[in-house]
């Protein structure tokens, strides 16, 4: 079934407070999800940002500003985090006032080369608590949404993370993340290896943190783990796996921090913990000090 708000706001019964920012975010995901299926095909002008490896194109730009202006219209006092405006200089601070952190095209890499995972994300945090989040698949016109108390669902379909503990038959994704000087990419290989040599079925690298992020909320994958995402590939992920019944937490095995650009999450406790010990730490600094 092809997703529509309609859809999302029947899979998710009853007011709630923020339900006309949810309505919002999942029309432009849509809309946004449309300009990158056309784009995707066509000729890009591609720069690059911290490395060779983290790639921006005009679509990032034009639906991250698609989607900024038309939320500040209707909502003219939140603020907004966006990974392009930050990039450009903006400060990532997450305050305690509504706030939208957006990642208009996460997998821009796989838009580059055609590759179609791809997605949109709009996260939303109030009080610096997360209430919901979107993520529009948008080749495969798969709708994520999760708000907080209420449910995960793809399209409208509700989304349950797997239940295993065993990291001998778990299926591990990952992200390789911007920086590739060789003592980054020695101990990116070294913590797949470690995963590996504990017999994990297998790692794969998708493209996209917050599709490898649904993909554990749907319960196609047993645990993620990840140095060098931000918020804003976090922070809608993060209610649709916790609705869904999983765990976000920091590779320390502590809370999540949403600025500190790491994460391990899994269906269960225990495999979350399993994999955070297994990890050594790559430093990538945070969000909020850049
Ligand atoms: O394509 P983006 O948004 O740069 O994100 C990357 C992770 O940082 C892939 O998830
Ligand atoms: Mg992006
Ligand atoms: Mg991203």
């Amino acid at each position: 079934m092809k997703p529509s708000g309609e859809a999302a706001a029947a899979a998710a019964p009853g007011a709630g407070p923020w339900d006309e920012c949810f309505e919002a975010a999942v029309q432009l995901a849509l809309r946004a999800g449309q300009i990158i299926r056309k784009a995707l095909t066509e000729e890009k002008r591609v720069s690059t940002k911290t490395s060779a490896a983290d790639l921006v194109t005009e679509t990032d730009h034009l639906v991250e500003n698609l989607i900024i202006s038309e939320l500040r219209k209707r909502f003219p006092s939140h603020r907004f985090i966006a990974e392009e405006a930050a990039a450009s200089g903006a400060k990532c601070v997450l305050t305690r006032s509504p706030t939208w952190i957006i990642d208009p095209i996460d997998g821009t890499c796989n838009f580059v080369h055609r590759f179609p995972t791809v997605a949109v994300s709009i996260g939303f945090a109030v009080h610096q608590e997360l209430e919901f989040g979107v993520i529009y698949h948008c080749t495969e016109e798969r709708l994520y949404t999760g708000r907080r108390g209420r449910g995960a669902f793809c399209n409208s379909q509700r989304l349950q993370v797997s239940r295993e503990t065993d990291l001998s038959k778990a299926l591990v994704l990952t992200e390789i993340g911007p920086k590739r000087d060789p003592a980054t990419l020695k101990l990116f290989l070294s913590n797949m290896e470690r995963l590996l040599h504990a017999k994990a079925h297998g790692v794969r690298v998708i493209g996209s943190s917050t599709l490898a992020l649904c993909h554990l909320a749907s319960g196609a994958a047993d645990a993620y783990y990840q140095f060098g995402l931000h918020c804003w590939d976090l922070a809608a992920a993060t209610v649709i796996i916790r609705e869904a019944g999983g765990i976000v937490m920091d590779t320390s095995g502590g809370p999540l921090d949403l600025m500190s650009c790491r994460v391990v999450a899994a269906g269960t406790r225990e495999m979350a913990m399993l994999i955070a010990q297994a990890l050594q730490t790559i430093n990538y600094g945070r969000d909020d000090e850049k």
